[in-house]
Protein backbone atom coordinates (compact mmCIF):
# COMPACT_ATOMS: atom_id res chain seq x y z
CA UNK A 1 0.00 0.00 0.00
CA UNK A 2 1.32 3.01 -1.24
CA UNK A 3 1.19 6.35 1.29
CA UNK A 4 -0.20 9.27 0.35
CA UNK A 5 1.25 12.64 0.82
CA UNK A 6 -1.27 15.49 1.26
CA UNK A 7 -1.26 19.27 1.84
CA UNK A 8 -4.21 20.58 3.49
CA UNK A 9 -5.22 24.30 2.57
CA UNK A 10 -6.88 25.47 5.72
CA UNK A 11 -6.42 22.91 8.18
CA UNK A 12 -7.31 24.85 11.31
CA UNK A 13 -11.01 25.36 9.86
CA UNK A 14 -13.90 22.35 10.45
CA UNK A 15 -12.69 20.63 7.58
CA UNK A 16 -8.98 20.95 7.77
CA UNK A 17 -9.72 19.40 11.63
CA UNK A 18 -11.65 16.58 10.59
CA UNK A 19 -8.59 15.32 7.86
CA UNK A 20 -6.07 15.56 10.18
CA UNK A 21 -8.55 13.17 12.60
CA UNK A 22 -8.80 10.90 9.81
CA UNK A 23 -4.95 10.87 8.72
CA UNK A 24 -4.18 10.59 12.36
CA UNK A 25 -5.47 6.83 12.23
CA UNK A 26 -4.17 6.12 9.68
CA UNK A 27 -0.13 7.11 9.91
CA UNK A 28 0.47 4.25 7.52
CA UNK A 29 -1.29 5.68 4.22
CA UNK A 30 -1.18 9.19 5.06
CA UNK A 31 1.96 11.51 5.78
CA UNK A 32 1.42 15.52 6.07
CA UNK A 33 3.29 17.44 4.08
CA UNK A 34 1.99 21.14 4.26
CA UNK A 35 -0.34 22.72 6.09
CA UNK A 36 -1.83 26.34 6.06
CA UNK A 37 -3.78 28.67 8.26
CA UNK A 38 -4.74 31.99 8.37
CA UNK A 39 -5.34 33.34 12.04
CA UNK A 40 -5.04 30.39 14.13
CA UNK A 41 -1.86 30.50 14.89
CA UNK A 42 -2.01 28.50 18.27
CA UNK A 43 -3.82 25.54 16.98
CA UNK A 44 -1.92 25.38 13.89
CA UNK A 45 1.38 25.32 15.94
CA UNK A 46 -0.22 22.31 18.09
CA UNK A 47 -0.35 21.01 14.15
CA UNK A 48 2.95 20.95 13.17
CA UNK A 49 4.05 19.37 16.32
CA UNK A 50 1.64 16.35 15.43
CA UNK A 51 2.40 15.57 12.08
CA UNK A 52 5.38 17.45 11.24
CA UNK A 53 4.98 18.92 7.46
CA UNK A 54 7.51 19.86 5.39
CA UNK A 55 6.08 23.39 5.44
CA UNK A 56 3.26 25.03 6.92
CA UNK A 57 2.15 28.78 6.05
CA UNK A 58 0.30 31.98 7.64
CA UNK A 59 -1.10 34.80 5.67
CA UNK A 60 0.43 37.52 8.17
CA UNK A 61 4.50 38.08 8.31
CA UNK A 62 4.42 38.85 11.28
CA UNK A 63 1.85 35.80 12.83
CA UNK A 64 4.90 33.57 10.49
CA UNK A 65 7.65 35.34 12.92
CA UNK A 66 5.44 34.64 16.47
CA UNK A 67 4.99 30.86 14.96
CA UNK A 68 8.56 29.82 14.67
CA UNK A 69 8.92 31.54 18.26
CA UNK A 70 6.27 29.28 19.22
CA UNK A 71 7.61 26.15 17.60
CA UNK A 72 11.15 27.27 18.57
CA UNK A 73 14.40 25.14 17.08
CA UNK A 74 13.94 22.13 17.60
CA UNK A 75 10.90 22.15 15.01
CA UNK A 76 12.39 21.62 11.40
CA UNK A 77 9.28 22.81 9.44
CA UNK A 78 9.37 25.45 6.91
CA UNK A 79 7.39 28.34 7.79
CA UNK A 80 6.08 30.99 4.93
CA UNK A 81 3.53 33.48 4.58
CA UNK A 82 1.33 35.49 2.01
CA UNK A 83 -0.18 34.03 -0.83
CA UNK A 84 3.01 32.80 -2.46
CA UNK A 85 3.60 30.58 0.57
CA UNK A 86 -0.60 29.28 0.01
CA UNK A 87 0.77 28.80 -3.81
CA UNK A 88 3.65 26.91 -2.47
CA UNK A 89 1.75 24.62 -0.33
CA UNK A 90 -0.51 23.64 -2.79
CA UNK A 91 2.19 22.71 -5.59
CA UNK A 92 5.21 21.53 -2.86
CA UNK A 93 6.96 18.63 -4.49
CA UNK A 94 6.66 15.88 -1.82
CA UNK A 95 2.54 16.31 -2.32
CA UNK A 96 0.25 14.41 -4.41
CA UNK A 97 -3.05 15.14 -3.02
CA UNK A 98 -4.20 19.07 -1.78
CA UNK A 99 -7.26 18.89 0.43
CA UNK A 100 -8.76 22.21 -0.38
CA UNK A 101 -10.57 23.27 2.88
CA UNK A 102 -10.07 27.38 3.06
CA UNK A 103 -13.22 28.96 2.67
CA UNK A 104 -14.17 31.12 0.29
CA UNK A 105 -12.77 32.90 -2.95
CA UNK A 106 -9.43 32.31 -1.30
CA UNK A 107 -9.15 28.69 -2.40
CA UNK A 108 -9.59 29.48 -5.97
CA UNK A 109 -6.04 30.30 -6.97
CA UNK A 110 -3.94 27.77 -4.28
CA UNK A 111 -6.79 25.04 -5.85
CA UNK A 112 -5.58 25.75 -9.49
CA UNK A 113 -2.42 25.98 -8.76
CA UNK A 114 -2.04 22.65 -7.65
CA UNK A 115 -4.17 21.20 -10.45
CA UNK A 116 -1.38 22.93 -12.82
CA UNK A 117 0.96 21.10 -10.45
CA UNK A 118 -0.81 18.03 -11.31
CA UNK A 119 -1.35 17.33 -7.46
CA UNK A 120 -5.14 15.35 -7.43
CA UNK A 121 -7.64 17.71 -5.05
CA UNK A 122 -9.65 16.48 -2.16
CA UNK A 123 -12.39 19.61 -2.97
CA UNK A 124 -14.14 20.93 -0.35
CA UNK A 125 -13.86 24.57 -1.45
CA UNK A 126 -16.72 25.12 -3.29
CA UNK A 127 -16.48 28.72 -3.88
CA UNK A 128 -13.81 26.84 -6.29
CA UNK A 129 -16.31 25.53 -8.53
CA UNK A 130 -19.00 28.47 -8.00
CA UNK A 131 -16.71 30.75 -9.64
CA UNK A 132 -14.38 29.16 -12.20
CA UNK A 133 -15.72 25.68 -12.60
CA UNK A 134 -15.62 25.02 -16.09
CA UNK A 135 -12.12 26.38 -16.25
CA UNK A 136 -10.87 24.37 -13.27
CA UNK A 137 -12.79 21.08 -14.55
CA UNK A 138 -10.95 21.80 -18.17
CA UNK A 139 -7.82 21.92 -16.07
CA UNK A 140 -8.02 18.84 -14.15
CA UNK A 141 -8.95 17.27 -17.67
CA UNK A 142 -5.61 18.46 -19.01
CA UNK A 143 -3.60 18.03 -16.20
CA UNK A 144 -4.68 14.20 -15.94
CA UNK A 145 -5.56 15.20 -12.28
CA UNK A 146 -8.77 13.62 -10.37
CA UNK A 147 -11.02 16.28 -8.53
CA UNK A 148 -12.65 14.43 -5.80
CA UNK A 149 -15.66 15.50 -3.88
CA UNK A 150 -15.56 16.10 -0.19
CA UNK A 151 -18.87 18.04 0.03
CA UNK A 152 -20.71 15.27 1.19
CA UNK A 153 -23.73 15.40 -0.90
CA UNK A 154 -21.03 15.81 -3.80
CA UNK A 155 -19.61 12.59 -1.95
CA UNK A 156 -23.17 10.83 -2.13
CA UNK A 157 -23.18 11.68 -5.70
CA UNK A 158 -20.01 10.48 -6.87
CA UNK A 159 -20.46 7.10 -4.76
CA UNK A 160 -24.28 6.45 -6.14
CA UNK A 161 -22.51 6.59 -9.55
CA UNK A 162 -19.81 4.85 -9.28
CA UNK A 163 -20.19 1.90 -11.41
CA UNK A 164 -22.76 2.71 -13.46
CA UNK A 165 -22.86 4.59 -17.36
CA UNK A 166 -22.94 8.83 -16.70
CA UNK A 167 -25.07 9.24 -19.49
CA UNK A 168 -27.94 6.40 -17.95
CA UNK A 169 -27.82 9.71 -15.46
CA UNK A 170 -31.45 11.42 -15.56
CA UNK A 171 -31.40 13.93 -12.71
CA UNK A 172 -29.65 13.82 -9.12
CA UNK A 173 -31.74 14.57 -5.84
CA UNK A 174 -29.36 17.56 -3.68
CA UNK A 175 -30.65 16.99 -0.35
CA UNK A 176 -31.01 19.77 1.87
CA UNK A 177 -31.46 19.74 5.65
CA UNK A 178 -33.41 23.54 5.64
CA UNK A 179 -31.06 24.98 7.99
CA UNK A 180 -32.75 26.20 11.59
CA UNK A 181 -35.29 28.05 9.80
CA UNK A 182 -36.89 25.75 7.46
CA UNK A 183 -40.09 25.98 9.59
CA UNK A 184 -39.97 29.82 10.48
CA UNK A 185 -41.72 32.11 8.16
CA UNK A 186 -40.52 35.01 6.39
CA UNK A 187 -41.76 37.62 8.43
CA UNK A 188 -39.51 36.11 11.44
CA UNK A 189 -36.29 36.97 9.38
CA UNK A 190 -35.49 40.08 10.18
CA UNK A 191 -35.28 38.89 14.18
CA UNK A 192 -32.50 36.71 13.28
CA UNK A 193 -29.28 36.75 15.06
CA UNK A 194 -25.77 35.36 13.91
CA UNK A 195 -26.24 33.38 17.27
CA UNK A 196 -30.26 31.59 15.90
CA UNK A 197 -28.92 31.35 12.34
CA UNK A 198 -25.13 29.42 13.50
CA UNK A 199 -27.16 26.99 15.50
CA UNK A 200 -27.04 24.60 12.21
CA UNK A 201 -30.14 21.86 13.07
CA UNK A 202 -27.81 18.59 11.64
CA UNK A 203 -23.97 19.31 11.28
CA UNK A 204 -20.78 21.02 12.61
CA UNK A 205 -19.07 23.33 10.32
CA UNK A 206 -17.28 26.29 10.35
CA UNK A 207 -19.61 29.89 10.14
CA UNK A 208 -19.74 30.73 6.99
CA UNK A 209 -20.92 27.69 5.50
CA UNK A 210 -23.63 27.20 8.57
CA UNK A 211 -24.90 30.86 7.47
CA UNK A 212 -25.38 30.02 3.73
CA UNK A 213 -27.18 26.54 5.18
CA UNK A 214 -28.98 29.20 6.83
CA UNK A 215 -30.17 31.14 4.12
CA UNK A 216 -29.98 27.70 1.56
CA UNK A 217 -27.13 29.55 -0.41
CA UNK A 218 -25.35 26.45 0.43
CA UNK A 219 -27.53 24.45 -1.56
CA UNK A 220 -27.72 27.00 -4.65
CA UNK A 221 -23.69 26.84 -4.27
CA UNK A 222 -23.65 23.07 -4.30
CA UNK A 223 -26.26 22.94 -7.29
CA UNK A 224 -23.85 24.99 -9.49
CA UNK A 225 -20.73 22.53 -7.66
CA UNK A 226 -22.78 19.48 -8.83
CA UNK A 227 -23.30 21.24 -12.81
CA UNK A 228 -19.67 21.69 -12.96
CA UNK A 229 -18.51 18.01 -11.05
CA UNK A 230 -20.66 15.98 -12.87
CA UNK A 231 -21.17 17.52 -16.07
CA UNK A 232 -24.96 18.32 -15.58
CA UNK A 233 -27.31 21.29 -16.30
CA UNK A 234 -28.61 23.29 -13.86
CA UNK A 235 -32.67 21.45 -14.57
CA UNK A 236 -30.97 18.03 -13.74
CA UNK A 237 -30.17 18.96 -10.16
CA UNK A 238 -33.55 18.80 -8.31
CA UNK A 239 -32.92 20.46 -4.51
CA UNK A 240 -34.87 18.32 -2.05
CA UNK A 241 -35.27 19.29 2.03
CA UNK A 242 -34.51 16.34 3.72
CA UNK A 243 -34.49 17.34 8.08
CA UNK A 244 -32.57 14.54 9.12
CA UNK A 245 -29.63 14.79 6.86
CA UNK A 246 -29.19 11.21 6.60
CA UNK A 247 -30.06 10.58 2.86
CA UNK A 248 -26.30 12.84 1.86
CA UNK A 249 -27.84 12.84 -2.11
CA UNK A 250 -29.53 10.36 -4.66
CA UNK A 251 -28.90 9.86 -8.50
CA UNK A 252 -32.23 9.12 -11.05
CA UNK A 253 -31.34 7.01 -13.47
CA UNK A 254 -33.27 6.61 -16.73
CA UNK A 255 -34.84 3.30 -15.91
CA UNK A 256 -37.31 4.76 -13.17
CA UNK A 257 -34.28 4.11 -10.67
CA UNK A 258 -32.81 6.17 -7.62
CA UNK A 259 -29.76 5.36 -5.71
CA UNK A 260 -28.74 6.88 -2.60
CA UNK A 261 -26.25 7.10 -0.33
CA UNK A 262 -26.58 7.38 3.13
CA UNK A 263 -24.73 7.87 6.74
CA UNK A 264 -24.79 9.59 9.95
CA UNK A 265 -24.13 13.52 9.31
CA UNK A 266 -20.14 13.26 10.05
CA UNK A 267 -17.78 14.82 7.30
CA UNK A 268 -15.44 12.10 7.95
CA UNK A 269 -16.91 9.60 6.05
CA UNK A 270 -16.70 11.94 2.80
CA UNK A 271 -13.19 13.48 3.74
CA UNK A 272 -11.67 9.37 3.87
CA UNK A 273 -13.62 8.50 0.85
CA UNK A 274 -11.65 11.35 -0.78
CA UNK A 275 -8.76 10.90 0.38
CA UNK A 276 -8.36 6.81 0.31
CA UNK A 277 -10.68 6.50 -3.26
CA UNK A 278 -11.47 3.67 -5.22
CA UNK A 279 -10.47 1.87 -1.54
CA UNK A 280 -12.97 2.58 1.75
CA UNK A 281 -11.38 3.01 5.34
CA UNK A 282 -12.69 1.68 8.51
CA UNK A 283 -13.22 4.85 10.28
CA UNK A 284 -15.30 2.74 12.63
CA UNK A 285 -18.21 5.64 12.59
CA UNK A 286 -21.82 3.91 13.49
CA UNK A 287 -24.45 3.80 10.57
CA UNK A 288 -27.89 5.15 11.22
CA UNK A 289 -29.59 3.62 13.39
CA UNK A 290 -33.01 3.23 11.21
CA UNK A 291 -36.03 2.10 13.59
CA UNK A 292 -34.78 4.67 16.59
CA UNK A 293 -34.82 7.52 13.29
CA UNK A 294 -38.59 6.38 12.51
CA UNK A 295 -38.98 8.62 9.62
CA UNK A 296 -37.08 10.18 6.92
CA UNK A 297 -39.21 13.19 5.45
CA UNK A 298 -39.02 14.90 2.35
CA UNK A 299 -40.32 18.04 1.06
CA UNK A 300 -39.68 20.61 -1.80
CA UNK A 301 -37.59 23.89 -1.04
CA UNK A 302 -39.60 27.42 -0.72
CA UNK A 303 -37.91 29.79 -3.55
CA UNK A 304 -39.85 32.24 -2.49
CA UNK A 305 -39.19 32.65 1.51
CA UNK A 306 -35.40 31.52 0.92
CA UNK A 307 -34.51 33.77 -2.38
CA UNK A 308 -31.12 33.20 -1.71
CA UNK A 309 -31.67 29.83 -3.20
CA UNK A 310 -33.42 30.94 -6.32
CA UNK A 311 -30.92 33.21 -7.29
CA UNK A 312 -28.12 30.49 -7.14
CA UNK A 313 -30.22 28.59 -9.77
CA UNK A 314 -30.50 32.08 -11.85
CA UNK A 315 -26.73 32.63 -11.69
CA UNK A 316 -26.08 28.77 -12.80
CA UNK A 317 -28.69 29.27 -15.74
CA UNK A 318 -26.71 32.40 -16.62
CA UNK A 319 -23.68 31.09 -16.23
CA UNK A 320 -20.70 32.75 -17.12
CA UNK A 321 -19.19 35.38 -14.56
CA UNK A 322 -22.31 35.22 -13.22
CA UNK A 323 -22.06 32.91 -10.33
CA UNK A 324 -17.95 34.66 -9.28
CA UNK A 325 -20.36 38.21 -9.09
CA UNK A 326 -23.58 35.78 -6.60
CA UNK A 327 -20.56 34.12 -4.67
CA UNK A 328 -18.81 37.59 -3.79
CA UNK A 329 -21.43 39.40 -2.68
CA UNK A 330 -22.57 36.48 -0.65
CA UNK A 331 -19.61 36.59 1.25
CA UNK A 332 -20.06 40.17 1.44
CA UNK A 333 -23.20 40.31 2.52
CA UNK A 334 -22.72 37.00 4.79
CA UNK A 335 -19.84 38.75 6.64
CA UNK A 336 -21.81 41.85 7.32
CA UNK A 337 -24.74 39.96 8.97
CA UNK A 338 -22.34 37.77 11.50
CA UNK A 339 -20.88 41.16 12.70
CA UNK A 340 -24.25 42.27 12.73
CA UNK A 341 -24.21 45.05 10.22
CA UNK A 342 -26.93 43.86 8.27
CA UNK A 343 -30.31 41.77 9.01
CA UNK A 344 -30.56 38.04 7.80
CA UNK A 345 -33.59 39.43 5.64
CA UNK A 346 -31.32 41.54 3.83
CA UNK A 347 -28.73 39.42 2.76
CA UNK A 348 -31.03 37.86 -0.12
CA UNK A 349 -31.67 41.30 -1.45
CA UNK A 350 -28.47 42.75 -1.78
CA UNK A 351 -26.81 39.55 -3.16
CA UNK A 352 -30.17 40.48 -5.93
CA UNK A 353 -29.58 43.84 -6.36
CA UNK A 354 -25.67 43.47 -7.00
CA UNK A 355 -26.90 40.48 -9.73
CA UNK A 356 -29.12 43.13 -11.22
CA UNK A 357 -26.91 46.09 -11.75
CA UNK A 358 -24.45 43.01 -13.74
CA UNK A 359 -23.74 42.00 -17.25
CA UNK A 360 -22.47 39.17 -17.01
CA UNK A 361 -19.87 37.63 -19.23
CA UNK A 362 -19.62 34.33 -21.31
CA UNK A 363 -16.56 31.84 -21.61
CA UNK A 364 -14.54 33.69 -19.00
CA UNK A 365 -10.77 33.30 -18.60
CA UNK A 366 -9.21 33.51 -15.20
CA UNK A 367 -8.86 37.34 -15.32
CA UNK A 368 -12.35 37.66 -16.10
CA UNK A 369 -13.46 35.77 -13.06
CA UNK A 370 -10.94 37.29 -10.57
CA UNK A 371 -12.01 41.27 -11.75
CA UNK A 372 -16.03 39.63 -11.83
CA UNK A 373 -15.23 38.42 -8.03
CA UNK A 374 -13.52 42.30 -7.52
CA UNK A 375 -16.66 43.87 -9.12
CA UNK A 376 -19.23 41.83 -6.90
CA UNK A 377 -16.90 42.77 -3.82
CA UNK A 378 -17.06 46.62 -4.54
CA UNK A 379 -20.72 46.16 -5.60
CA UNK A 380 -21.50 44.48 -2.66
CA UNK A 381 -19.75 46.43 0.17
CA UNK A 382 -21.07 49.82 -1.78
CA UNK A 383 -24.70 48.60 -0.27
CA UNK A 384 -23.54 47.90 3.41
CA UNK A 385 -24.40 50.53 5.77
CA UNK A 386 -21.60 53.15 7.33
N1 LIG B 1 -17.35 22.30 7.38
C1 LIG B 1 -17.97 21.40 6.62
O1 LIG B 1 -18.51 20.40 7.14
C2 LIG B 1 -18.06 21.58 5.14
C3 LIG B 1 -17.34 22.58 4.50
N2 LIG B 1 -17.36 22.67 3.14
C4 LIG B 1 -16.58 23.73 2.48
O2 LIG B 1 -15.23 23.61 2.90
C5 LIG B 1 -14.62 24.89 3.00
C6 LIG B 1 -14.10 25.06 4.42
O3 LIG B 1 -15.19 25.07 5.31
P1 LIG B 1 -14.99 25.01 6.89
O4 LIG B 1 -13.89 24.05 7.20
O5 LIG B 1 -16.32 24.80 7.47
O6 LIG B 1 -14.50 26.49 7.19
P2 LIG B 1 -13.77 27.05 8.48
O7 LIG B 1 -14.14 28.47 8.60
O8 LIG B 1 -13.99 26.16 9.65
O9 LIG B 1 -12.22 26.94 8.10
C7 LIG B 1 -11.67 27.71 7.07
C8 LIG B 1 -10.18 27.46 6.95
O10 LIG B 1 -9.65 28.36 5.97
C9 LIG B 1 -8.71 29.26 6.58
N3 LIG B 1 -8.94 30.57 5.97
C10 LIG B 1 -9.98 31.40 6.18
N4 LIG B 1 -9.87 32.51 5.40
C11 LIG B 1 -8.73 32.35 4.68
C12 LIG B 1 -8.06 33.15 3.73
N5 LIG B 1 -8.56 34.34 3.33
N6 LIG B 1 -6.90 32.70 3.20
C13 LIG B 1 -6.39 31.51 3.60
N7 LIG B 1 -6.98 30.69 4.49
C14 LIG B 1 -8.14 31.11 5.03
C15 LIG B 1 -9.01 29.22 8.06
O11 LIG B 1 -7.85 29.59 8.81
P3 LIG B 1 -7.90 30.09 10.36
O12 LIG B 1 -8.93 29.24 11.04
O13 LIG B 1 -6.53 29.82 10.83
O14 LIG B 1 -8.24 31.53 10.34
C16 LIG B 1 -9.40 27.76 8.23
O15 LIG B 1 -8.26 26.96 8.25
C17 LIG B 1 -15.70 25.90 2.62
O16 LIG B 1 -15.57 26.22 1.26
C18 LIG B 1 -17.01 25.14 2.85
O17 LIG B 1 -18.05 25.59 2.02
C19 LIG B 1 -18.08 21.81 2.35
C20 LIG B 1 -18.82 20.83 2.95
C21 LIG B 1 -18.88 20.64 4.37
C1 LIG C 1 -21.83 18.81 5.42
C2 LIG C 1 -22.10 19.48 4.15
O1 LIG C 1 -21.83 18.97 3.10
C3 LIG C 1 -22.75 20.79 4.17
O2 LIG C 1 -22.64 21.45 2.93
C4 LIG C 1 -24.17 20.52 4.53
O3 LIG C 1 -24.80 19.99 3.42
C5 LIG C 1 -24.85 21.73 5.01
O4 LIG C 1 -26.15 21.43 5.29
P1 LIG C 1 -27.39 22.00 4.48
O5 LIG C 1 -27.99 20.84 3.79
O6 LIG C 1 -28.22 22.58 5.59
O7 LIG C 1 -26.91 23.06 3.54
MN1 LIG D 1 -22.73 20.06 1.47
Amino acid sequence: MTSRNLAILGSTGSIGRNTLAVARRFPERFSIRALTARNNIDLLAAQIQDFCPDIAVVYDPSDAEDLKKKLGRKVSTKILHGEQGYLDAATHEGVDMVVSAMVGAAGLLPTLAAIEAKKDIALANKETLVMAGDLVMDKARTSGVRVLPVDSEHSAIFQCICGNRRKDVEKILLTASGGPFCNSPASEFARIKPGDALAHPTWQMGSKITIDSATLMNKGLEVIEAMHLFSLCVEQVEVVIHPQSIIHSMVGYCDGTVMAQMGLPDMQGAIAYALSYPQRLSLGLSSPDFPGIGKLTFQAPDLEKFVCLALALEAGKIGGTMPAVLNAANEVAVAAFLEDRIGFDRIAGLIGSVMQQYEPLPDPDLDNILAADAWGRNAARAQLPE
